[in-house]
């Protein structure tokens, strides 16, 4: 298995105007990614991929050309979580036939599942495909809080190697790290990374290194150099872009920034909004300008 650990890219997708699957800028976006970005890995079929929109299909399609384009060059995680147990262990085998590095899995959302049904959920999927999982924690889309004991639970599956934390809690954060100090955390919101890479996080999954991963890294790596003044000087700028990005609307202002630098970064998939007015572009282009010159 590649090194999971460092600044990974929660990939965006390309869609054309009908919804479709842009195959051409998908590919863009994977090579700018790994060209421009330098980021470690990529985590495919995510939020930011718009992934809880999609059919099975469409999920296969994108899991097959992100390894198709990346081959070996990063590592590949790929999020086969779904409120459908069997649509998980379906696109899990697959995604690891095609050789994806680990699986993830979003906590299963919507119905209010009991923690055992939660853990019942992670075990299958991993029973199923044999690969290993990093759970998705993401509360504030999922309303699924899992504490300290649950998470030493969970990592009873030596299968599980750590969680994609998307959270402000860090106090839990600090907590799980404490008491699992062999399992890894990724950080998931890029404009509080510096809070959790002094928390001794191991690395960051987030959308806006898609555009921004060359400043995730020298945050990241300044803080694991103890270089505290540093980073926090690039996470303000950062979070003057990101500020930016998600007053703008997150994903469109992500691919319009991308597209401003020649990526065919395409639309959002309905019912998203799927594109973004001229008011919106113009106010992109100012943050292209101004931050990522
Ligand atoms: C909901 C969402 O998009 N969260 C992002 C963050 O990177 C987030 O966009 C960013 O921190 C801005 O708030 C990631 O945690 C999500 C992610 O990695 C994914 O695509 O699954």
């Amino acid at each position: 298995m590649k090194n999971l650990k460092g600044i990974i890219s929660a990939l965006l997708v390309s869609y054309n105007a009908d919804g479709s699957i842009n195959e051409k800028g998908l590919r863009e976006i994977i090579r700018y990614n790994i060209d421009k970005m330098k980021v470690d890995g990529l985590y495919v079929g995510g939020s930011t991929g718009e992934n809880f929109m999609l059919s099975t299909e469409e999920k296969k399609q994108i899991f097959r050309i992100a390894k198709d384009e990346a081959k070996d060059q990063v590592a590949l995680i790929a999020q086969v979580g779904s409120v459908n147990l069997h649509e998980s262990i379906e696109l899990g085998k697959y995604a690891t036939e095609l050789g994806y590095d680990c699986l993830s899995a979003v906590t299963p959302f919507y119905y209010k599942f009991s923690f055992a049904e939660i853990k019942n959920y992670y075990d299958t999927i991993i029973a199923e495909t044999g690969n290993n999982m990093i759970v998705y924690s993401i509360p504030f889309l999922t309303g699924v809080n899992i504490g300290v004991e649950q998470f030493g639970e969970l990592y009873k599956n030596p299968k599980i190697i750590g969680v994609k934390f998307t959270a402000g809690d860090f106090y839990l954060l600090e907590r799980v790290k404490r008491a699992y100090p062999n399992h890894l955390i990724w950080a998931g919101f890029d404009e509080m990374m510096l809070s959790a890479a002094v928390l001794g996080v191991d690395g960051a999954i987030g959308s806006t290194f898609n555009v921004n991963g060359v400043r995730a890294r020298q945050i990241f790596e300044y803080a694991q150099q103890g270089k505290i003044a540093e980073a926090r000087a690039i996470q303000h700028v950062t979070n003057d872009l990101i500020e930016g990005i998600l007053s703008n609307g997150l994903y469109l202002t992500i691919k319009e920034l991308l597209k401003l630098d020649g990526v065919d970064a395409g639309y959002c998939r309905e019912p998203m909004t799927k594109e973004l007015t001229p008011e919106k572009v113009a106010f992109a282009k100012e943050l292209k300008a101004k931050y990522l010159a």
